[in-house]
C-alpha cells in the first residue's frame, strides 16, 4: 500500500447556520492513500460536499483534523482540483482561456501553461473546440474542459462532486471510462492521481472506485467502507462483471435500510 495522503481523523464539522447550528459531520475517521481512487455514497445532505470543501480547505472542521501530506489542513490548499456537478465555465472565455484559469488566479503566466492546456484538451478529444465558447460545447464536452481545468496545474489530488451527475446516461458511462484512463495515464512519469468522488449513482461507484466509503444521514459519519474487487483496467465489458451487480446490490440495500424507505428519490440510485 502507497503512503496516506488524505487522513481524517476524527473529524466533525457544525455550520453556524442563521436558524442554528447545523452538525454537518461528525467523528468521520478515514484515510486515503496517494493514488487511490475513492467513491462516497449516502444520503442527500449527509454531507459528502461538505467533507470534500473541509479536505479542499474551503470549510474548517470544527473539531477533529484534516491531514494532507502530513500538514493540517486550515485554508484552502493548492494540491486539489475540484470538479463540481455544473461545469462552471466562464461563458465570455474561450474553452481554453477557462482550462487556463486556474493558473491566471494562482498569479502564474498562463502562456506556460498554453502547451499543457492543448494537450489535456486534445487528450480528452476538445482539441478543436480550445477557441470556442462554453455555448457552443454540449453538456459532456463541458464537463470534460471543467476537467481539465481541474488538472491544469497537475494537483495530485482531484476532488469530483457528482462531476456526472447532470449528464445523460451514456455519455456518464463514456466520462466514467475516460475518467479511469485519465487516471490510468497520470501514472506516467509521476504517482497517480488520489481522486475523492462523490455520486449518487452506486453502479458508478462500484465501476469506477477501490473502495467505496458509504455516509449515515446527517451527521454524516462513516458508516462502512468496502474494497471493491473488480479488476482493472475497467472497460465497458466491466459492467457485465458479477462483481459489479452484487455489490450494487449489496450496497443499495444497506442504503435503503439506513434511509429507512427503499423508494427513497433523494438518495443513492441504480
Ligand atoms: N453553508 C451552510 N450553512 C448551513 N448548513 C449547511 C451549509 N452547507 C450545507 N449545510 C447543511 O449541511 C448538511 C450537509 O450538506 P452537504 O451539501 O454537505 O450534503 P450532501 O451529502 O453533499 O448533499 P447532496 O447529496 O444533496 O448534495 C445539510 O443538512 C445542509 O443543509
Amino acid at each position: 500500500m502507497t503512503r496516506p495522503l488524505i487522513e481524517i481523523e476524527h473529524a466533525g464539522l457544525i455550520y453556524q447556520a442563521e436558524s442554528g447550528p447545523v452538525e454537518a459531520l461528525r467523528d468521520i475517521s478515514l484515510t486515503i492513500h496517494e493514488g487511490e481512487f475513492v467513491a462516497l455514497l449516502g444520503p442527500s445532505g449527509c454531507g459528502k460536499s461538505t467533507l470534500m470543501r473541509a479536505i479542499a480547505g474551503l470549510h474548517n472542521v470544527t473539531s477533529g483534523r484534516i491531514l494532507v501530506d502530513g500538514a493540517p489542513v486550515e485554508k484552502p490548499i493548492a494540491k486539489v482540483g475540484m470538479v463540481f456537478q455544473a461545469a462552471l465555465l466562464l461563458k465570455w472565455r474561450t474553452i481554453l482561456d477557462n482550462v487556463l484559469l486556474p493558473v491566471e488566479l494562482a498569479g502564474g503566466n498562463p502562456e506556460q501553461y498554453r502547451e499543457r492546456a492543448m494537450s489535456l484538451l486534445r487528450m480528452v478529444g476538445l482539441g478543436d473546440f480550445a477557441g470556442k465558447r462554453p455555448r457552443e460545447l454540449s453538456g459532456g464536452m463541458q464537463q470534460r474542459a471543467s476537467l481539465c481545468r481541474a488538472l491544469i496545474m497537475d494537483p495530485p489530488i482531484l476532488l469530483m462532486d457528482e462531476p456526472f451527475g447532470a449528464l445523460d446516461a451514456m455519455t456518464r458511462d463514456e466520462m466514467n471510462i475516460e475518467l479511469l484512463r485519465i487516471w490510468g495515464e497520470s501514472t506516467a512519469g509521476a504517482a497517480r492521481k488520489t481522486i475523492v468522488f462523490v455520486t449518487h449513482s452506486i453502479p458508478e461507484a462500484v465501476f469506477l472506485a477501490d473502495r467505496v466509503v458509504v455516509m449515515s444521514p446527517r451527521p454524516g459519519r462513516v458508516a462502512s467502507i468496502r474494497p471493491v474487487d473488480i479488476p482493472r483496467p475497467r472497460t465497458a465489458e466491466t459492467r457485465a462483471h458479477p462483481e459489479l451487480g452484487r455489490m450494487s446490490f449489496d450496497l443499495y440495500t444497506e442504503l435503503s435500510g439506513a434511509s429507512g424507505n427503499a423508494q427513497a428519490r433523494s438518495g443513492p440510485h441504480w
